[in-house]
């Protein structure tokens, strides 16, 4: 076993520059941490920086630094997605050539009427729309007439706006677990259904951290099932045991923002485990990449860099620390949807001696493999390790 304990941080919507194929999705010109660096004043990383990002790709302000203390490299997404749990899966081994439905006129009548049995609610909304900008629409109504607000967007998801005054939170959970059993009907197949709690008066309502995902399995098992199988811990913190649906994960963990999730990783690095601390940052997709704030997005990025000497000093000799993302968010993008995009790899451990580029990666599962290669598991059949590649 090369490292004993790995610790991978999804810095959720962080891409680095269109794909090939970004075209087909819409995602010309996209470069989420590229356009960020345009748009922010005085925005540094200096520690992502020395680990090598400015010699991934061409971003203002980030040079290519002539010695990189860690490894780095961008990978290219195969799946035919650019959705959060697409790039999660795909990064753990799989790759999904069936895309989930997507809801561009909203759901079908019949779903929703039988939601709305089922629930014993009426339904309003029903379309793609930002979060935010349909409590403002429609939250006022929400709190004279008790009905649900459901939307959903470009990704497969079927998201269920409660007022947390009036409708109980309970209840918004319960009526979440109808939806997923409901759109997991053949004829809808949703990726996942999100609750979305809300506070607040018309004008100024606030999402609240109570948020939950109901996902779907992934469709094979991924390397984190291979390491729960051979007896190895795989701790999921934030998203990631939604992501998973609980599958491989050993022990879990949520979170209620970024900075929540970088504590909570750095404590785990500090406990005893063997295996694999999965971290997911939301953060910079939900608060930034869909709300199209450059500006936040450049400082939540700062503020993760700030912990990034922590993370590090919270590894032993073996051990490694792994960045990367999912997806693009470009907040400078059109629209308010996920950009299909290459993600940025930075790899650190303190037994490092000669870092150098691990190049442009063909699929996110290279990672999925490596992960497999380095605990002696067998990885799946997506991706190829570069374990060997690390010295
Ligand atoms: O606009 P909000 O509600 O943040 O929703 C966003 O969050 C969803 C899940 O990540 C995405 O599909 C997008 O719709
Ligand atoms: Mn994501
Ligand atoms: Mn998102």
């Amino acid at each position: 076993m090369r490292f004993e304990r790995i610790c991978l941080i999804v810095l959720d919507s962080v891409g680095i520059g269109e794909l090939p194929d970004a075209k087909q999705f819409g995602d010309s010109g996209a470069h989420t941490l590229g356009h960020i660096a345009e748009k922010v004043n005085g925005f540094a990383l200096p520690n992502l920086q020395r680990m090598g990002l400015g010699s991934i790709a061409d971003i203002k302000g980030f040079p290519a630094t002539d010695s990189p203390e860690g490894y780095y490299g961008k990978m290219a997404e195969v799946s035919v997605g650019k959705d959060t749990m697409t790039g999660h899966w795909e990064l753990m081994g799989l790759r999904i050539t069936t895309p989930f439905n997507v809801f561009p006129d909203g759901f079908p009548e019949k779903l929703i009427s039988q939601f709305e049995q089922e629930t014993g609610r009426k339904v309003i909304g029903n379309k793609p729309a930002s979060g935010t900008e349909i409590l403002d629409e429609l939250g006022e109504e929400q709190m004279k007439t008790g009905a649900w607000i459901v939307y959903t967007s470009a990704d497969s998801v079927f998201q269920l706006a409660a007022h947390e005054d009036i409708i109980p939170l309970e209840e918004l959970y319960r009526a979440c677990k109808i939806a997923r059993r409901l759109t997991m009907q053949d004829e809808f197949a949703v990726g996942r259904v999100i609750a979305r709690p809300y506070l607040g008066e018309p004008g100024a309502f606030k999402r609240t951290p109570n948020r939950h995902d109901y996902a779907v399995k992934p469709p094979a098992p991924t390397v984190m099932n291979h390491l729960k199988d051979a007896g190895l811990d795989v701790i999921a913190i934030g998203k990631i045991n939604d992501i998973f649906d609980g599958e491989g994960v050993t022990k879990a963990t949520s979170t209620k923002s970024n900075l929540d999730g970088i504590q909570k990783t750095i404590e785990v690095l500090g406990s005893s485990f063997k295996g694999l601390a999965f971290t997911n940052l939301v953060d910079f997709d939900s608060l930034f990449g869909h709300r199209r704030d450059p500006e936040g997005y450049g400082r939540s990025l700062e503020e993760f860099d700030a912990y990034v000497p922590q993370l590090k000093a919270g590894l032993g000799p073996k051990d490694l620390l792994i960045l990367t993302a999912d997806h693009g968010n470009d907040p400078v993008h059109p629209g308010t949807d996920h950009t299909r995009e290459y993600v940025p790899i930075l790899l650190y451990s303190p037994s490092f001696q000669s870092p150098a580029s691990l190049g442009v990666r063909g699929t996110f599962s290279d990672l999925g493999a490596t992960i497999a290669d380095n605990f002696g598991v067998s990885a799946t059949d997506q991706g190829e390790s570069f374990l060997h590649l690390l010295k």
